[in-house]
């Protein structure tokens, strides 16, 4: 599974759900640099599910390009689409944290079942989303939601994931799927068991893939990410739902450990000589793989502590 990499309104901090940003420069960076980390690894797929929207069609694309599989059999699915941002559509996300508060922002963005206030039709974006003829035939008009909460995100994403995919993994079958921070959110929640109350804190960064061993039911053996950004400490902080302990190749980012990085950060990256050591040429801009990528050198060849050290002053 991959979360698409950033797209134009993630880079300005917009609330977007089902509007169909394109990706940033930077987006499409990193959607090269998860088919490069996929392709090191070697991984091969038999299908692959993406949901209607461009930001995640164009990173499964460059995933496919990477890895040489341009012909592989792809089912594209409203059911995948983020979550229905509804009259947030649009705003920018501390405009309305400045507006209604940061806690009220924080029920709309994280809570498990409120869902944003519904889009009306005065909305800017609402004929954008209603009127898009990608929709007709799957979806009809008055189905579009007008608003969704992670629950009702949940709600239409798992009958796809039980009745379309699984069969698939049960087949034997290698999938591949490109989507959302939300609704890749939604599969985690279900895979992991992890309760109603601790999925806000499971954040999904851009453009880093991570693969689901599942057994013969469909239930994960394990969550790893391709061997380029494993880790063998700190900096990630992966942690089994299932028996609540951190664990190496887990996957629960916390906002503060793993977030995109900021400029002040690529600058401090730049001027750091053991970046150039283990990286010789500093990517622009530098991805959240790119990050993770260094931090995994370090960590592998001058230990946790030393690789702890340079993450906590990347951190201030
Ligand atoms: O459209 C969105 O998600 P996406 O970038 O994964 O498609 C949301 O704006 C992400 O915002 P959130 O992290 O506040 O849920």
């Amino acid at each position: 599974m991959v979360r698409h990499g950033e797209s134009e309104w993630n880079k300005k901090n917009i609330f977007t759900g089902w509007y169909d940003a394109d990706l940033s420069d930077k987006g499409e960076k990193e959607a090269e640099a998860a088919g490069r980390a996929l392709k090191e690894t070697g991984w091969k797929f038999d299908i692959a599910y993406v949901s209607m929207l461009t930001r995640a069609q164009k990173t499964l694309a460059s995933i496919l390009k990477q890895i040489d599989q341009e012909d592989l059999p792809i089912e594209k699915t409203w059911r995948l689409n983020e979550r229905h941002y509804g009259n947030l559509t649009g705003m920018n996300k501390q405009e309305i944290a400045d507006q209604y508060g940061e806690a009220q922002t924080h029920i709309w963005r994280r809570s498990f079942e409120t869902p944003p206030p519904s889009i009306e039709p005065d909305n800017v974006y609402y004929s954008s989303i209603v009127d898009d003829p990608r929709y007709v035939g799957s979806l009809a008009k008055d189905e579009i939601p007008k608003s969704e909460s992670l629950k009702l995100t949940i709600d239409r994403v798992l009958p796809f994931w039980n009745e379309q995919i699984v069969p698939q993994i049960k087949a034997g079958k290698r999938v591949l799927i490109a989507a959302h921070g939300n609704s890749l959110r939604g599969i985690v929640k279900y895979l992991e068991e992890i309760s109603d109350a601790d999925i806000p804190s499971l954040e999904i960064p851009t453009g880093i893939p991570f693969v689901y061993e599942l057994d013969i039911n469909a239930k994960p053996i394990s969550c790893t990410f391709p061997e380029s950004i494993q880790f063998e400490s700190f900096s990630i902080k992966l942690y089994s739902h299932r028996n609540r302990s951190p664990v190496n190749n887990l996957f629960c980012f916390t906002e503060s450990t793993v977030h995109v990085c900021s400029l002040r950060k690529a600058r401090l990256y730049s001027s750091c000589v053991l970046y150039h050591l283990f990286i010789p040429k500093f990517p622009d801009p530098l991805t959240t793989l790119d990050y993770l990528t260094w931090v995994n050198c370090v960590c592998k060849f001058l230990g946790p502590a030393i690789g702890g050290f340079l993450n906590s002053l990347v951190e201030i």
